[in-house]
């Protein structure tokens, strides 16, 4: 589905990637984790084509990516950061609508009963009905992801890449928006590529991880391959203890204070 070449990529004599390889297969769910500065942000930006590597190729679905036209584009990924949408006054309904916009005519119209089918259950299934003529500005963050969600559900993509999306989400909210990308990647067969500070949260949702170091991959695998004490202490320099979760096994981590981590 996506195929990652060789790529590097600097500002000015700052090299922020360096010889990056990877391959993401249809229907993966990907967490891409590492420290702040480590390129995760800069990965997203080179996927969806908003910036172009210095070295190296991206190729979606074969094709590469800088030969896709914009609308085209549209139809096969979306992007998602953190702070989904900006507060403006537009309602929310109208909102998750523009998500539409790679399948509209050119005066911005789209008259099919399915696309009025789809918004209503993207309202409903975002539990968002009561929000609908509300305008964004005056919702809350948590909210206004949500929002943020639907909109890019709309755009019915083959691939999703969200950035960071929970960063300003409660624990509760996290756990809703992180339920719902997976619902939505079991029942379409999507892609989904998401940057995770949390590394539980990472662990419990993603079926790869993808870990950034001074901007090279320096491991990837299943959260069970990937998720160490070793790993977490040379790339995050935290001392950690590594838990099973005993719901289904995936490997959580405890952080140790650094005045115990010593003490055995
Ligand atoms: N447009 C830009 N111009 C110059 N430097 C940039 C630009 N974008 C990113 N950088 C630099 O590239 C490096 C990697 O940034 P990036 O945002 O990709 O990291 P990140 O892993 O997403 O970090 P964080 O976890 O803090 O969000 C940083 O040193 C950053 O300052």
């Amino acid at each position: 589905m996506i195929e990652v070449h060789h790529i590097d990529k600097s500002y000015g004599s700052l090299t922020v990637l360096k010889d990056i390889n990877w391959q993401v297969r249809r229907g993966q769910f990907w967490g891409v984790i590492g420290p702040n500065g480590s390129g995760k942000s800069t990965l997203i930006s080179l996927l969806s084509g908003v910036e172009k590597p210095n070295r190296g190729q991206i190729k979606l679905g074969g094709r590469r990516i800088s030969e896709y036209k914009r609308k085209e584009l549209s139809r096969k990924l979306a992007v998602l950061q953190q702070d989904g949408l900006p507060p403006v006054a537009y309602p929310v309904r109208e909102v998750i609508e523009m998500g539409r916009f790679p399948f509209q005519n050119w005066r911005g119209r789209e008259n099919s009963e399915a696309a009025r089918q789809l918004m209503d259950e993207i309202m409903a299934k975002l539990e968002l009905n009561e929000l609908a003529s509300r305008p964004l500005h005056v919702l809350s963050g948590g909210q206004r992801q949500r929002v943020a969600l639907g909109k890019v559900m709309a755009q019915q993509p083959e691939i999703v890449l969200l950035d960071e999306p929970t960063t300003y989400l409660d624990i509760r909210h996290q756990v809703q928006f992180m339920e719902l990308v997976a619902g939505w990647q079991r029942e379409a067969g999507l892609t989904v590529i998401s940057v995770m500070h949390d590394l539980n949260l990472a662990a419990l949702y993603c079926d790869q991880l993808l870990v950034l170091h001074q901007g090279r991959v320096v491991a990837e695998g299943t959260p069970e391959q990937i998720i160490n004490s070793e790993m977490i202490e040379s790339v995050f320099h935290v001392k950690s203890h590594i838990v099973t979760h005993p719901d289904q096994g995936e490997p959580q981590l405890l952080l140790r204070k650094t005045d115990r981590a010593n003490v055995k």
